[in-house]
């Protein structure tokens, strides 16, 4: 049996879980799973090295890149550019590491229309008023934002129900139930996998 080292995209709304479990995924064995390192626009803050949290490109880097189709997905946000190289992930797989990609919506669907092969996991709250007690508890949004995020997950719960959307929806109510579930999951042999 051997193992699938298909990049696993992790997708689901703000607050719903999947930096924890992707995080608890690494933690678990770190030399299997990696984070992939995105390249972004951004200046580089206080300790972050290039290289290891982001390549730190400028705008013109990132639009040639763009240009020569070099991304699975970008994104804009606060005035910024962020996207995933095809060749970081091709890397990062001839390393032996599968490569957890916890991206948006529609930076999966990017994903998905582009020749690399990957596996995709919807995580679900168990309901919308957990969701937003999960927003509110993390203390990181203000109230505005919140309710942004809010209307943003019924847009991307009622997508994940698309037939061939996900290879699997993973809801997260306890959370070590959820993450055996990612476990089970990512583990299965390539045979296994369509
Ligand atoms: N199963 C769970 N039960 C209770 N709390 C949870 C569970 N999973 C995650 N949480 C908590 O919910 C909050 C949101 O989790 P997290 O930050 O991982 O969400 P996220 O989906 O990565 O959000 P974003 O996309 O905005 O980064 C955190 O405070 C986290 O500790």
């Amino acid at each position: 049996m051997s193992t699938d080292f298909r990049p696993i995209v992790v997708c689901g709304p703000s607050g719903v879980g999947k930096g924890t479990l992707c995080e608890k995924l690494k933690a678990a064995n770190p030399e299997l799973f990696k984070s992939s390192i995105s390249h972004t626009t951004r200046q580089p803050r206080k300790g972050e090295v290039d290289g290891v949290n982001y390549y730190f490109v400028s705008p013109s880097t990132f639009s040639s890149l763009v240009s020569r189709n070099a991304f699975v997905e970008t994104t804009f946000f606060s005035g910024n550019s962020y996207g995933t190289s095809k060749q970081t992930i091709i890397d990062q797989r001839a390393k032996n590491s599968i490569v957890v990609l916890d991206i948006d919506i529609e930076g999966a669907k990017q994903m998905r229309m582009t020749d690399i092969d990957a596996r995709y996991v919807f995580i679900k709250p168990p309901s919308s008023a957990i969701l937003e007690e999960r927003l509110r508890g993390r203390g990181s949004e203000k109230e505005e934002e919140i309710r942004q995020r809010l209307d943003q997950a019924k847009v991307e719960l009622e997508y994940a129900d698309t037939p061939g959307a996900f290879d699997k929806i993973i809801i997260n109510d306890d959370l070590e139930t959820a993450f055996s579930e990612l476990v089970e999951f990512v583990s299965r042999p390539e045979s296994q996998n369509p």
